[in-house]
C-alpha cells in the first residue's frame, strides 16, 4: 500500500459515498497529502433506480445474514463498480458503502460494500470499512467527516471559527477551529450527529404521495410547524446529550406518528421544522459560537429548512458554495481525503470527533 501511495506528496484520491438518504452514490477526486487539500478533480453521480431503492429500503436496519443484505449489497457493489469504472489516474479509492445498521453502544456500525471485491473490479487498492475500528475502540464510528472538514477549513482561509453542516438523511454539525493546525489536537474540533435531516421528510411523502423527496420544499411551503409535535420531539435526551453522539438514520421513528394526524404539508412543515430545531439544540453544544454556519448535503437545496435555519441560528447560514466548495459532493470528498490518511497511517477521528478513547486510523485496506 505504501508502495502504490507512498508516504509523502499529492494523491489523487477516489472517493465514493452512499448516503442515507439513499438517492444514489457520489464520487469525486480530491487531490491531497493526508493533510492540505492541494486540488479537486472530477466528480460523477449515479442514482439508484426505484428497484435499486427499494432493494436498500428493505434491508436497512438489517444486520450481517439479515434477508436482504445480500440483495441490497448487490445493488451498492453493482453501482460503484459502474460509477468508479469511468474515472481515470487515480491511486486509491475511499469506498465508505451503505450503512444498513448503526448502533455504536450495542451491535456495532454496519455498512454493506466488500473492499476486497472493489479493488479486484477495479483493479486499485482501496480504504473501506472506515467506522468499525472507532467503534472497537468505543467511539462512535461517526462523523467521520471532520476531518475533512477541517481541512476544508484551512483550505478556504478561514481565520475563525466555522460550523459545517451536512443537512443529508441525517444532520451532523461539525465546529472547526481552523488555527488549530492538526485536527486531532485539542480543541480543533468538535461534532456529532444533530438529529434527523430530510430522511421523515422523504419518507413521509414516499408513504403519502409515492415521491422520492419534497422537491425544493414545495409542500413544506404550504405548511405550517405543529408547535406541539415540536415540543414534544424536543423532549428526547438525545438533544441534552453531551457531544460526541452519532444517530441511526430510523432513530427517532416517534417523528412519524407525531405528524401522523397532520394533512400532508403541515407534517412536511413539522418534520423540516424538528430538522432545523435539532440544529439549534445542537449549537449550544459549540465551545463557542461560530463565524458562521456553511451547510453541505440536499437540505442546502431546501428554502424552507435554509430559511428555517437562517432564523433559528444566531450567524449567518450559507450553502458551501459560498465559499467554492460542492456541497453535492463534500462527503465523497472526505471519504478520498480519509482514504490517504488511512494509507499513510494518520487518524480519521479523535475524541472530540466520534468520542473514540484516543485518535484512530480507521479502515481496511485492499489491493487488487
Ligand atoms: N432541491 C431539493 N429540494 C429539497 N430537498 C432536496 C433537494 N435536493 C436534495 N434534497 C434532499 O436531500 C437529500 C439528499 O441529500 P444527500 O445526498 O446530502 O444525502 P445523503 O448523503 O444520502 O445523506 P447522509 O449525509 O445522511 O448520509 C434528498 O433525499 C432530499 O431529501
Ligand atoms: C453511521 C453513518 O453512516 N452515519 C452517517 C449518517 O449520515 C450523516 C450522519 O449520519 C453521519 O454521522 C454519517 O455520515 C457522514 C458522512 C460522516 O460520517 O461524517
Amino acid at each position: 500500500m505504501s508502495n502504490a501511495v507512498g508516504k509523502k506528496g499529492p494523491v489523487r484520491a477516489l472517493g465514493a459515498m452512499s448516503g442515507t438518504s439513499l438517492d444514489g452514490v457520489d464520487a469525486a477526486v480530491v487531490v491531497t497529502d493526508g493533510h492540505e487539500i492541494l486540488g479537486f478533480g472530477e466528480s460523477e453521480y449515479r442514482a439508484y433506480s426505484g428497484d435499486e431503492r427499494a432493494a436498500l429500503r428493505a434491508a436497512l436496519g438489517q444486520w450481517p445474514g439479515g434477508p436482504d443484505v445480500d440483495a441490497a449489497e448487490a445493488v451498492v457493489m453493482q453501482a460503484h463498480q459502474a460509477l468508479l469504472s469511468g474515472f481515470r489516474d487515480v491511486a486509491l479509492v475511499g469506498f465508505h458503502g451503505q450503512t444498513l445498521a448503526h448502533e455504536p453502544r450495542g451491535r456495532g456500525t454496519f455498512q454493506i460494500g466488500n473492499g476486497d471485491a472493489l479493488a479486484q473490479a477495479l483493479g486499485l487498492p482501496v480504504v473501506w470499512d472506515f467506522r468499525s475500528s472507532d467503534v472497537e475502540m468505543g467511539g462512535e464510528g461517526a462523523p467521520l467527516a471532520p476531518f475533512y472538514h477541517h481541512a476544508c477549513a484551512r483550505w478556504m482561509g478561514a481565520t475563525a471559527p466555522v460550523a459545517f453542516l451536512n443537512m443529508g438523511g441525517v444532520g451532523n454539525l461539525t465546529w472547526v477551529d481552523p488555527r488549530i493546525a492538526r485536527p486531532e489536537d485539542e480543541g480543533a474540533l468538535l461534532a456529532f450527529d444533530t438529529g434527523p435531516a430530510n430522511a421523515p421528510v422523504n419518507d413521509l411523502v414516499f408513504a403519502r404521495r409515492g415521491l422520492e423527496y419534497d422537491k425544493d420544499g414545495a409542500l413544506a411551503m404550504q405548511g405550517t410547524v405543529e408547535t406541539g409535535a415540536l415540543e414534544l420531539f424536543l423532549d428526547d435526551p438525545y438533544f441534552s446529550r453531551i457531544p460526541p453522539k452519532s444517530l441511526d438514520r430510523n432513530a427517532f421513528p416517534e417523528m412519524m406518528s407525531l405528524v401522523g394526524e397532520l394533512a400532508d404539508a403541515d407534517a412536511a412543515a413539522t418534520l423540516m421544522g424538528m430538522a432545523a430545531a435539532s440544529v439549534l439544540r445542537g449549537m449550544e453544544h459549540c465551545p463557542e459560537p461560530p463565524e458562521r454556519v456553511l451547510v453541505t448535503g440536499g437540505g442546502r437545496m431546501n428554502p424552507v429548512l435554509m430559511e428555517m435555519l437562517s432564523v433559528a441560528l444566531d450567524c449567518p447560514v450559507q450553502p458551501v458554495e459560498a465559499v467554492g466548495l460542492d456541497g453535492d459532493m463534500l462527503e465523497a470528498q472526505a471519504f478520498a481525503y480519509l482514504a490517504v490518511r488511512v494509507a499513510r497511517g494518520l487518524p480519521t477521528s479523535c475524541p472530540s470527533t466520534t468520542g473514540v478513547k484516543i485518535c484512530v486510523g480507521g479502515g481496511q485496506v485492499s489491493t487488487p
